[in-house]
């Protein structure tokens, strides 16, 4: 019994009596406590900040990088909190520590300067927050989007899934390209290039039809294509298309490459190879070499070979006529130039439909307003079982949903093959400032449909007004006016 408690007061003596430690006195009993409070400092920062981020903050309505970037800045700030109030609260005076601080400090100076140069940038990141959690950044060849923003380096994950881990000064001392900085928007530029020879305009058609098969990218802004530059050996166009995801930029590329190449070969349009001009100083002297090569043979394989290449039947059949061609007999753009017709291919995109195929149905949300450029199609008061009537190649349909803020007033379906020039919803307002001899037409025809409007007044949800059955032009620029400014 007397051994135990002998070593119990041994015990006792050896974590109490105070050791000496440069001009501090401190017992192993205050450092044990004091290493346990750093722990828990520690421990509980991280559980707080974690609390913080994933749910106070997200129910305060804070976006992802900012949620982060508060969170890790709370953590600091306890944890260096903890680190100067530990040690006073137990009894520690620091002051006599300061010369060994000193000395850390020069030994840190030298030895850690990389690691303090990222600590700096990873409070300026933290701070100034040039990128966010969640942001799709290019830094160099590396390029990918913001994981997780620490104190030292940062995590940016590439699209093939791999977590690179950046130190953070690089992310401070270097250009960095951050795709959605303001929003997650951005403008992607493709290239194309066209053999000397094709026409623009067909070319833009092309170009812009493929960008609306593309579904990943955005209806507006719409589509622009530039005729770029006229190069050495072709003519240089750009694509600009509006996306939401950037990382999705390359794919997106890709896709719109392999589109617009199918598009090139339905419509025929060609892609250059390089080009050079061969000029001969001494034709005379090389005709008796080609002659006995019997160049002439080969030549004519050559030609019979072109020939049928030249001729060579796509794959699949071309559409009938070009987009330019069906607007251009459209009575309202029959006398559009090239250039005009150019501007009204970028509002919108020719869709095909067969017979007895819906465009629509009653009663779904207004989208898109429609041309018909060949076929025809009927108009059907789906619910009342009636059959409105026929239009055709020339007419309008869908301007109503669009103009009276509705949903469709009737369904409209194919009735032979049927092609069709959709302006999508948020395009028809410019549509109809950039044409308002359209613009009249749609007018004057809506004061056609008076009579029905005001049998199915209630049905179409309008609401009684004078000018309705007295003077529907005017109500109806009434209307064009407050939907459309136009
Ligand atoms: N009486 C009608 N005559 C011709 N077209 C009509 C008639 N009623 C409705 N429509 C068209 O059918 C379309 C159905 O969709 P919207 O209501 O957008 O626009 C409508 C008009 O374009």
């Amino acid at each position: 019994m007397k051994i135990i408690e002998n070593i119990f007061q041994f015990l006792a003596k050896v974590f109490t009596q105070p050791i000496f430690l440069g001009g501090i006195s401190i017992s192993l009993s205050s450092i044990f406590t004091i290493l346990v409070a750093f722990f828990a400092v520690v421990v509980g920062s991280r559980y707080l900040s974690n609390w913080l981020r994933d749910h106070l903050l997200i129910r305060l309505g804070f976006q992802e990088g900012t949620r982060e970037a508060i969170a890790t800045i709370f953590r600091y700030f306890t944890i260096t909190l903890g680190f100067i109030i530990i040690p006073q609260a137990a009894g520690l005076d620091l002051s006599s520590l300061a010369f060994l601080a000193g000395g850390l400090g020069i030994g840190i100076g030298f030895g850690f300067q990389g690691l303090a140069q990222n600590f700096v940038s990873g409070l300026i990141l933290v701070f100034e927050q040039p990128i966010r959690v969640g942001d799709y950044i290019e830094l160099g060849d590396l390029e990918g989007t913001i994981r997780k923003i620490s104190i030292r380096s940062t995590i940016v994950l590439t699209n093939d899934g791999i977590s690179i881990i950046v130190p953070n000064s690089d992310l401070v001392n270097n250009r960095i390209i951050n795709w959605s900085y303001e929003n997650m928007n951005s403008r992607i530029h493709i290239p194309v290039r066209v053999a000397y020879g094709s026409d623009p305009v067909l070319v833009t058609e092309a170009i812009l039809a493929a960008a609306q098969k593309e579904s990943r990218i955005l209806s507006f802004p719409p589509p622009q294509v530039w005729l770029s530059s006229f190069g050495e050996d072709s003519i240089k166009f750009e694509l600009l298309v509006w996306i939401d995801k950037p990382r999705f930029r390359l794919p997106i590329q890709s896709s719109l490459n392999f589109i617009i190449h199918n598009e090139f070969y339905f419509k025929n349009i060609r892609i250059p190879v390089s080009q050079r001009d061969l000029w001969l100083r001494n034709p005379e002297d090389l005709k008796s070499v080609f002659e006995s090569l019997n160049f002439n043979q080969s030549k004519q394989n050559r030609e019979k070979s072109s020939r049928i290449n030249l001729n060579k039947e796509p794959l699949y059949s071309p559409q009938d006529l070009s987009l330019r061609d069906l607007l251009k007999k459209v009575v309202y753009f029959e006398n559009f130039s090239n250039l005009e017709i150019l501007s009204l291919i970028e509002k919108g995109y020719r869709q095909t439909y067969y017979s007895e195929q819906f465009i629509f149905h009653e009663g779904d949300p207004g989208d898109a307003f429609h041309i018909i450029l060949s076929g025809s199609v009927e108009i059907l008061a789906e619910k009342a079982n009636k059959h409105i009537r026929d239009l055709y190649a020339g007419d309008f349909f869908g301007e109503l949903s669009l103009l009276m803020g509705i949903r469709r007033s009737a369904g409209v379906r194919a009735k032979e093959k049927t092609i069709v020039f959709v302006v999508s919803r948020n395009i028809f307002q410019n549509f109809l400032s950039s044409y308002p001899q359209l613009a009249n037409q749609i007018a004057s025809k809506l004061v056609e449909r008076k009579q029905e409007f005001i049998e199915r007044k209630k049905e179409l949800g309008l609401s009684d007004d004078e000018d309705l059955e007295n003077n529907p032009l005017v109500w109806i620029r009434k209307r064009m006016k407050t939907l459309f400014n136009i």
